[in-house]
């Protein structure tokens, strides 16, 4: 499969009082160590009331830890929890492995995929709000030596006071250059976003779980209805089978056969426990769906923890403030899952394969019904001495029927209700 030497690594997990479910978190850990170039050998898991305080896990699992490094011959562990600097620090000690935690891992990962220049910059301040308080663990030695994507390196264990205090300033003065570089990139996709609003065109905002296959939908959609898209396949976005492909948001123009139009735009994927600093530093990248008229939930119905999934997405949605949206469920991959497909299944929810055109048009034809509630089929006599209203008409819509007599123009059209009012005075 791959060339690349992977690093073996030991995945460690707590399950204490209302705690999730750990299996699942287990499972999904271990995916995304293999995202990140890891490979899992051995997964330990612990039942109790709370965390240690000193050392997250109980005095016997750390000791089973430190076997398990021998045994194994790895050099490190990934937990589960986000752990305290303390935490960590102790591990470490007493296992003789670097310590990593799911958020270092997740930072790691993002720290990886990020292509645009704003996205490397909201990265870059996650990791680095999260390795302040954490400088003298090994951490703060990053993971992804060869991308280099910065702040990798800069101390080590037991660092000397002066040594931190500089580190500390260093970190504190890059993070406030990069907010101010973020706030202007972002001051412009507002614009972007502002004028988009005003175009009064409909928008539909692709949302789910990582790796469901929301960039999928949005190429296959591009390449037939896309404005521009077929002859420039630039247009396209980034898909791929791994975990996090894509990390910024992209909006485009779609026109149907009836000449309809709305936005559609793809973002971030999500995954259970993103992390705060993440969260906070994607935020605008995030917020993008929170403007759109209607969210398509995409949904990975080939895998077995699906639901979950589901959970995941609308807890993260609630998280960046998105609630209460007109949303249609798409349980997508159903050639994987071998379900029928495509198959609407009542209201706000469908079961299709991105790739089949029959799953496409359904798909199309649910987010019309959504995003155009109100159309009524009317029809309309509009004197030859308004033809220019016909023209426009015409720019915008497809009609069900044209005709002429001797006054004018006869044709039947469907309006939504926001445009009725305008041609009120030809409706026959
Ligand atoms: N068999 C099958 N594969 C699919 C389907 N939809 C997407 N895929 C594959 O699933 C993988 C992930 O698809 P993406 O579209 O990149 O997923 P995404 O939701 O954009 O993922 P992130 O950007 O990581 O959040 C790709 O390898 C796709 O080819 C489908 O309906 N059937
Ligand atoms: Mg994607």
């Amino acid at each position: 499969m791959t060339e690349e030497k992977l690093r073996p690594v030991i995945l460690a997990g707590l399950a204490y009082k209302d705690h999730g479910d750990l299996d699942y978190e287990m499972t999904e850990l271990a995916e995304l160590a293999r995202a990140n170039n890891l490979d899992p050998r051995e997964s330990f898991t612990q039942k109790t009331d709370r965390p240690d305080p000193g050392t997250y896990f109980g005095k016997g699992k750390v000791e089973e830890l430190a076997a398990a490094v021998k045994t194994y011959e790895v050099d490190l562990i990934v937990t589960n929890d986000e752990l305290s600097p303390s935490q960590i620090r102790n591990l470490e000690a007493r296992t003789d492995a670097t310590v990593v935690d799911r958020t270092g891992l997740i930072l790691d990962i993002f720290a990886q995929r990020a292509q645009t220049k704003q996205a490397k910059l909201q990265v870059q301040l996650a990791r680095l709000q999260y390795q302040l308080p954490r400088l003298r663990t090994s951490m703060s030695v990053s993971l992804d030596q060869q991308t280099g994507a910065g702040g990798g390196g800069f101390t080590s264990r037991g660092a000397g006071e002066t040594k931190l205090e500089q580190s500390r300033r260093r970190i504190t003065n890059e993070m406030v250059h990069i907010r101010h570089e973020l706030a202007d990139i972002q001051a412009g996709a507002k614009t972007r976003s502002a004028q988009r609003e005003g175009s009064g065109m409909p928008s539909v905002a692709l949302v789910g779980y990582t790796n469901a296959g929301k960039s999928t939908i949005m190429n296959r959609l591009l390449a037939r209805f896309g404005v521009g898209a077929k002859e420039d396949d630039s247009k396209q976005v980034f898909e791929k089978n791994m975990l996090f492909a894509t990390l910024n948001t992209t909006v485009r123009q779609l026109t149907l056969p009836d000449k309809k139009q709305f936005l559609l735009s793809d973002t971030v994927g999500f995954v259970s426990k993103l992390p705060h600093d993440l969260v906070a530093a994607f935020q605008s990248t995030l917020a993008e769906a929170g403007s759109a008229d209607l969210l398509l939930q995409v949904v990975d119905i080939s895998d077995p923890n699906y639901k979950k999934m589901m959970e995941t997405t609308e807890e993260t949605l609630a998280k960046i403030g998105i609630k209460d949206r007109p949303m249609i469920t798409v349980y997508n991959k159903a050639d994987l899952a071998e379900v029928p497909y495509p198959t609407v299944d009542g209201q706000g929810a469908l079961t299709i394969s991105a790739k089949d055109e029959k799953s496409q048009d359904d798909l199309l034809d649910l987010i019309k019904k959504a995003i155009f509630p109100d159309l009524q089929l009317v029809k309309l006599r509009i004197p030859f001495s308004d033809n220019k209203v016909v023209a426009q008409l015409a720019a915008h819509h497809t009609f069900q029927s044209e005709e002429y007599d001797e006054e004018g123009t006869v044709l039947e059209v469907e309006l939504t209700g926001a445009e009725l009012p305008q041609y009120e005075k030809y409706v026959d």
